[in-house]
């Protein structure tokens, strides 16, 4: 009997089935494309949000590369208003210091939960190189975006990058609600381009400066060829050296000892050698490009002008050269100023030298200004750690071949690392058609938020002694 039901039943539920399959056919594909319509709503919300606020983040990151603030003769009136807008619109606290007339310097402030603890400086330069504008593709302060996303303009690499990488950074975080538990300061200073000493140099040594309790610092770092991003722990050393050249001046036609040109080209030659052995412990892999002290010539002046063009037969009773030299933090820093006193610029050669600049590798208390650059700073494992949270990789440490602000951190004892999240780009810093892609550049936003993340939440280690170091 039951066997019978069995198979009545199934055969009901078989018709009742089939009868309903149109039905319910209709209702799940009614159900699946109003999900679909739905979440392609949606989505398609979400991607024009994102990309019009993308677009907004390019358009405040284009106009302040469009402030042209290169010497000699910045426009930092321009930068400040326009970077005390950014912090007005974000929510932090802003103030301008001025150390030298003309010259000012902007600090922000993110007050952290606990203000006893030392706080975190991110910083970065206004002013930039100039540029030989018919040399460039576009205006280098139009700041162009073409059909690829490069954006050409001078800062584009170095470093008004970074400055709007920091700030869209805290932008972010501020609508996520995130709140800092150690203050964070931000300062862009003037002046970096030519030394800094009336911008970084004068701040780090003010009174202003040491209320800030700063305990760690960021700056500018290099952009890299490769996917992964430079980090740098110290930095090379500048002189900025000046070799005149006199003699007696005669007919052009003349072979005769001690010209003042013969004199500084002896130079040059003494010069040219010492370059082409550092450069060469660098070509075979020997040493990296921050190990050995370079030397650059970047101007020669000689000749008698006339508004019809120099005369040709007259040697002249002047000439001068000038160079940019790097030394080394491990150069024996006495050994090349006796190479200096002796074959560059002997007097017995009739050669005067000036620096516009001279500074040593070493701080005050005779130490090499270096951050530990391995897993035993905390500091650094936290930007490691960061940077992976967002998807990069760090580099090896380095030596930063060149020099920015951080050395006046850093020889205040203050820990710092060089270091700008730019990657899969040629480093045109300084060069023709400086360019930043503009994905390459929001990636960096994403990797600055966890840093700030990183360090901001980082508490103070409980026993005191390394508390007061932290
Ligand atoms: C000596 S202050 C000049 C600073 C500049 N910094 C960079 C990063 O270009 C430089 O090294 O030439
Ligand atoms: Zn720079
Ligand atoms: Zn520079």
């Amino acid at each position: 009997m039951e066997n019978k039901m069995y198979p009545r039943r199934s055969r009901r539920l078989f018709f009742f089935s089939w009868s309903f399959l149109p039905v319910l056919v209709a209702l799940a594909v009614l159900f699946i494309s109003t999900a679909a319509v739905l979440s392609y709503g949606t989505n398609k919300r979400g991607e024009e949000e994102e990309e019009e606020e993308h677009a907004a983040v390019l358009r405040r990151f284009r106009h302040y590369l469009q402030i042209n603030t290169a010497h000699p003769s910045p426009d930092y009136k321009s930068a400040v208003e326009f970077l005390l807008s950014q912090a007005s619109e974000i929510g932090l606290d802003s103030r301008v210091l001025e150390f030298v007339e003309g010259k000012p310097l902007v600090l922000l402030t993110w007050k952290g939960k606990d203000p006893t603890i030392s706080s975190i400086l991110l910083n970065s330069h206004t002013d930039v190189v100039p540029a030989e504008r018919e040399k460039w593709l576009h205006d280098p302060f139009a700041a162009v975006q073409d059909a690829e996303g490069n954006i050409f303009a001078r800062g584009a690499q170095d470093m008004k990058c970074v400055s709007m990488q920091y700030l869209e950074a805290i932008r972010n975080l501020k609508s996520k609600s995130f709140q800092p538990l150690r203050t964070l300061h931000l300062s862009f200073v003037p002046d970096e381009e030519v030394g800094g000493i009336d911008g970084a140099g004068k701040f780090v040594s003010s009174p202003e400066f040491q209320k800030l309790n700063i305990g760690f610092s960021l700056d500018e770092g290099i952009i890299s060829l490769g996917d992964t991003y430079r980090v740098f722990n110290g930095e090379r050393s500048p002189w900025w050296l000046k070799i005149k050249a006199t003699g007696a001046p005669g007919h052009g036609s003349k072979l005769y000892d001690g010209s003042a040109l013969e004199n500084l080209l002896k130079s040059l030659e003494l010069i040219n050698k010492f370059r082409e052995e550092q450069f060469n412990l660098v070509k075979s892999g020997e040493k990296a490009e921050a190990e050995v002290t370079s030397i650059n010539c970047v101007y020669l002046k000689a000749g008698t002008p006339t508004p019809m063009g120099f005369v040709m037969n007259l040697q002249p009773s002047e000439a001068e050269a000038g160079f940019d030299i790097r030394v080394a933090p491990q150069e024996d820093v006495k050994e090349l100023q006796r190479i200096l006193d002796e074959e560059w610029a002997p007097a017995s050669r009739n050669l005067t030298y000036t620096f516009s600049l001279k500074e040593n590798p070493l701080d005050k208390d005779g130490q090499l200004a270096l951050t530990v650059g391995d897993d035993s700073n905390p500091w650094f494992v936290l930007l490691k750690e960061a940077v992976a949270k967002a998807g990069g990789k760090l580099d090896k440490v380095e030596i930063f071949p060149a020099v920015t602000d951080l050395r006046y951190v850093r020889h205040v004892g203050i820990p710092g690392f060089g270091f700008s999240p730019l990657a899969n780009t040629p480093l045109l810093a300084h060069g023709h058609n400086e360019f930043l892609n503009a994905g390459e550049f929001l990636k960096g936003i994403g990797v600055y938020e966890e840093i700030i993340k990183a360090y901001t939440s980082f508490p103070p280690p409980a026993d005191s002694e390394t508390r007061a170091e932290l």
